[in-house]
């Protein structure tokens, strides 16, 4: 039976709603956590998490596989055990990211599949002591040196390509990674080669083949299409005698940032269905590495309105959250929806803004929202994934806490940094 069938009720798609026109995230009114651990403050719901890894959990069930959550999309360590706890395991980009499944939740080392470009000798090492699960290798220079680290080591090591398939996946083009013009992967014409010239070595498990096209895609179109030229790949892999037992399917499957209709279950269910019509009898393990499905809605960003301006004809919201705290929109012009926390009714277009020194600080142009005063606090929604694990310390902005809301209790899973945080790697 699915996990999900147990369930009496599955949670709304995202956890916060009005309560007696107060904004809550599950049972914890969001006035009480401003008030305990101040503003900005990102809030996540646990339960909202642990729904999304069910649905993957559920929709994938006929096929053998394994929940790789994708740690840089929020790599809160209270975040990473929760996950860990209900099996998931990981996909990392680095020795900081391993070292982050390692304190959260040891036991899921196994379950961790390593990816990135750029990978280094101390980060190899460091993921082979660690025995994880396998590597999905970049490109045939990396190949060469994790053979050179596992042969020195006295180990064989596992790994997958990461083909680059050459499919557009439409999303924002600075997170699409498919295409042979991205720096990702290894052109898929080129593998068959390259697994032939590893099977040589004794220090190589070819034991997978691994693709990524990209982020945010709402369309399950590209995530066959790839999927499609990676099974053709792998039965040429077979006849060449290679024992493959592992597909990478990566991440990438998109949320709604509008307020429209969002239906988590039927949205991951026909992400399954595409994958698995092409992966049907293929006899592998399927590994899959959502990021932002799991989290990016489970969170918002909680600040504070400072000031409210006007310059000429405009209206400024100047909120004590900054793009240091949440980059998405000064980056790729993300919408976020923002909502006042003390319900009202829509009263004039305002532009939202962050305190730093740029023009590019802001969360919404020309967005029509209720009225708020200095002292009211507003809610960024979605902003779960790929917003804490991009926060920086820009314009010397200590970073924001973080809370994890479990039920009607709210537990700080990590405090803010302070000024003497800031400083504390320097010297004069
Ligand atoms: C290799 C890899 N896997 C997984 C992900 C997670 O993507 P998403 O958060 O869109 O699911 C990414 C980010 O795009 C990635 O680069
Ligand atoms: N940072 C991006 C996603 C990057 C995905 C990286 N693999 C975003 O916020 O949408």
């Amino acid at each position: 039976m699915s996990p999900l069938k147990k369930k009496a009720h599955a949670p709304e798609a995202r956890p916060f709603a009005y309560n007696k026109k107060s904004l809550f995230c599950d049972g914890v009114d969001l006035r009480k956590l401003a008030g305990e651990f101040g503003t900005p403050l990102y809030v996540y719901s646990a339960e909202q998490i642990g729904y999304r890894y069910e649905l993957f959990e559920a929709a994938f069930q006929e096929h053998t596989h394994t929940v790789c959550y994708s740690v840089k999309a929020n790599s809160s360590l209270a975040i990473l055990k929760l996950l860990g706890e209900r099996g998931a395991g990981f996909d990392i980009v680095s020795g900081g990211e391993l070292e982050r499944v390692r304190k959260a939740f040891r036991p899921a080392l196994k379950k961790v599949v390593f990816s990135g470009v750029g990978k280094q000798v101390w980060e190899i090492d460091a993921a082979l002591k660690a025995d994880i699960l396998i590597f999905n290798v970049e490109s045939e220079a990396e190949l060469g040196l994790l053979a050179e680290r596992a042969a020195a080591m006295g180990k064989r090591a596992r790994f997958a390509l990461r083909v680059n398939p050459d499919v557009f996946a439409e999303t924002h083009p600075y997170i699409s990674t498919g295409l042979s013009e991205h720096k990702f992967g290894i052109a898929i014409g080129l593998a068959r080669a390259i697994y032939k010239k590893a099977a040589k070595n004794k220090s190589l498990d070819a034991a997978g083949v691994s693709v990524h096209i990209g982020s945010q895609i709402r369309s399950v179109d590209p995530f066959a299409a790839a999927m499609e030229r990676v099974t053709g790949l792998i039965a040429e892999l077979r006849t060449d005698g290679h024992q493959i037992r592992y597909v990478d399917a990566g991440g990438g499957l998109g949320i709604d940032y509008s307020q429209g209709d969002f239906d988590p279950a039927a949205e991951v269910a026909r992400y399954a269905a595409a994958l698995g019509g092409v992966i049907e009898g293929l006899g592998v393990r399927l590994l899959l590495e959502p990021g932002r499905f799991l989290v990016g809605q489970a969170g918002g960003l909680l600040t504070q309105v400072l000031y409210v301006k006007k310059n000429g004809a405009k209206t400024f919201v100047i909120t004590d959250a900054g793009m240091n705290d949440l980059i998405r929109p000064s980056l790729y012009r993300a919408h976020h929806e923002i909502l006042p926390v003390k319900q009202g009714k829509d009263a004039g277009k305002v532009d939202v803004v962050g305190p730093v020194c740029e023009s590019g600080d802001f969360f919404a142009h020309d967005r029509v929202m209720s009225a708020v005063k200095p002292g009211e606090l507003v809610l960024i929604e979605d902003a779960g994934a790929y917003g804490m694990s991009l926060a920086s310390n820009y314009n010397s902005r200590v970073r924001p806490a973080e809370v994890l809301v479990e039920g009607r209790r709210a537990r700080l899973v990590r405090r803010r940094e302070s000024l003497r945080d800031l400083m504390a790697a320097e010297t004069v």
